[in-house]
């Protein structure tokens, strides 16, 4: 068994987390429930801060809000320092209205929407980060009906195949992201920025893809980006203040996952950059980065009920849960893989392999495929672990679930920082037109 962060089993042989044994957390709050170490979020932004700090370099760590965003994380990511990637109005929203300095907020997307950016307009936002030739003008007009000068980066794609998931990797040349190095989309993209008036070009971002265990698609990507900002300084004479490297940095989900400590993948790009920019006598500039999973993945846990079972003797025995893939869309999505165990049991050996069953209508809701766990009963507590990041986030109401509550737990104590939905919430938003009334009952 493999536990993250202040993770451990007490006396009672229950998982505890953050000093709060979750048995007490599930009598409290119910369950599902998505369970956060506060500690462990805040020890993951330390150790980027602290890592390029110790590198010298200027620096921005931008929290991808995508893997979690939620008031309560925005307020975390502020007083550790970070800033904040968004990529909607609802992820802007969030961040504004739990007061976040709209100075550190980043704005991505390939879509953004006329009104999304006319909102960050007016927040003041820090940086756009400018995906498409259309964005670029749309950007330029609607900055210029407010008289602002907006600083962007411009996404660009490397070419660099990050090894990862297909549906998770973007680097590549086919990516409905950002600007082509290779065919000269990018050096176009200066080219037309340079000329309108209410753009700052600050320099360049890439991203090339998630949960990535190894450091060379980085170098790859810095040598890339290096030379590019080298080329542009030749033949535009404009200089990259930025450069972003974006996000991806891997976590351990399940043994054979081998994550690098934060400190040596920020080494290794912080390296990269300064000795491509020092060898092209180019001025060192800042770098930012943009970390969502390995921030929140480890600290996250979700707690199930364990319910209804089928065993189908010789083929599989299923364990169903009050949750499912609509609290977690990824091993149906990207096949991923997850450890748990019996909370309240956490100290008894293992006795069958077991697949935990989710309770959506769907024969591929399956959270965890062979399982070794004690013999569960109805009504014991499992724990799947590593739940922080695209699980809340990626949540939905299909089948009319209600998406869980969250707590952070820290020293002993518990806060809610989302409700459970209520059955209200789940019709809140439907209308019955008047002339579909008549028939009904009420
Ligand atoms: C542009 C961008 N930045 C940052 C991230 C965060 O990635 P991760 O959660 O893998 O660190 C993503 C998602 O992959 C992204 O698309
Ligand atoms: N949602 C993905 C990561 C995608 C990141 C988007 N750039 C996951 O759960 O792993």
């Amino acid at each position: 068994m493999y536990l993250h962060g202040t993770s451990k089993i007490n006396a009672e042989g229950h998982l505890e987390i953050g000093g709060v044994d979750v048995a007490d957390l599930a009598k409290e709050y119910g369950t599902p429930l998505y369970i956060v170490d506060e500690a462990l979020v805040r020890q993951r932004a330390n150790e980027y801060v602290s890592a390029f700090e110790a590198s010298g370099l200027k620096f921005q760590v931008a929290y991808a809000s995508k893997a979690f965003s939620v008031m309560a994380m925005c307020a975390i990511a502020e007083q550790e320092g970070l800033s904040l990637d968004v990529v909607s109005d609802g992820e802007l929203y969030t961040a504004l209205q739990a007061g976040f300095p709209a100075g550190r907020i980043h704005f991505h997307g390939n879509n953004k929407t006329p009104d999304e950016i006319n909102m960050a307009l007016d927040a003041n936002i820090g940086c756009f980060v400018v995906d498409n030739f259309v964005e670029l003008h749309m950007l330029n007009a609607l900055a210029a009906d407010k008289g602002k000068k907006v600083k962007i980066l411009f996404r660009i794609t490397p070419g660099v195949e990050a090894h990862t998931h297909e549906y998770i990797s973007t680097g590549q040349q086919d990516s409905k992201f950002g600007f082509d190095l290779g065919n000269g989309a990018a050096k176009q993209a200066i080219e037309e920025a340079l000329k309108l008036s209410n753009i700052e070009i600050l320099g360049v971002h890439s991203h090339i893809g998630s949960q990535i265990f190894e450091v060379d698609g980085f170098r790859m990507a810095v040598d890339k980006v290096a030379a590019f900002a080298v080329q542009i300084r030749e033949e535009l004479g404009h200089t990259f203040q930025v450069i972003n490297l974006g996000g991806g940095f891997g976590i351990r989900y399940v043994e054979g996952d081998t994550p690098l400590p934060v400190a040596q993948y920020v080494a290794a790009i912080t390296d990269a950059i300064i000795s491509n920019f020092s060898a092209a006598n180019f001025p060192l500039p800042e770098i930012w980065v943009e970390p969502g999973r390995s921030i929140v993945g480890d600290a996250g846990t979700t707690l199930y009920t364990v319910g209804t079972m089928k065993e189908i003797p010789g083929v599989r025995k299923y364990i169903a849960v009050d949750g499912g893939m609509m609290d977690n869309p990824r091993p149906a999505l990207y096949q991923s893989r997850y450890e748990a165990i019996l909370a309240n049991r956490a100290n008894e050996a293992n006795a069958e392999t077991v697949t935990i069953a989710g309770k959506a209508c769907e024969s591929g809701d399956k959270l965890i495929i062979d399982l070794e766990l004690p013999k569960a009963e109805t009504g014991d507590l499992l724990a799947v672990f590593c739940t922080g990041a695209y699980n809340y986030a990626m949540a939905s109401n299909y089948n009319r679930f209600r998406r869980p509550a969250v707590v952070f737990v820290k020293d002993g104590q518990s806060d809610l920082v989302v409700q459970r939905e209520s059955l209200e919430n789940i019709v809140g938003n439907d209308v019955i037109p008047a002339r579909l009334r008549k028939s009904l009952a009420k």
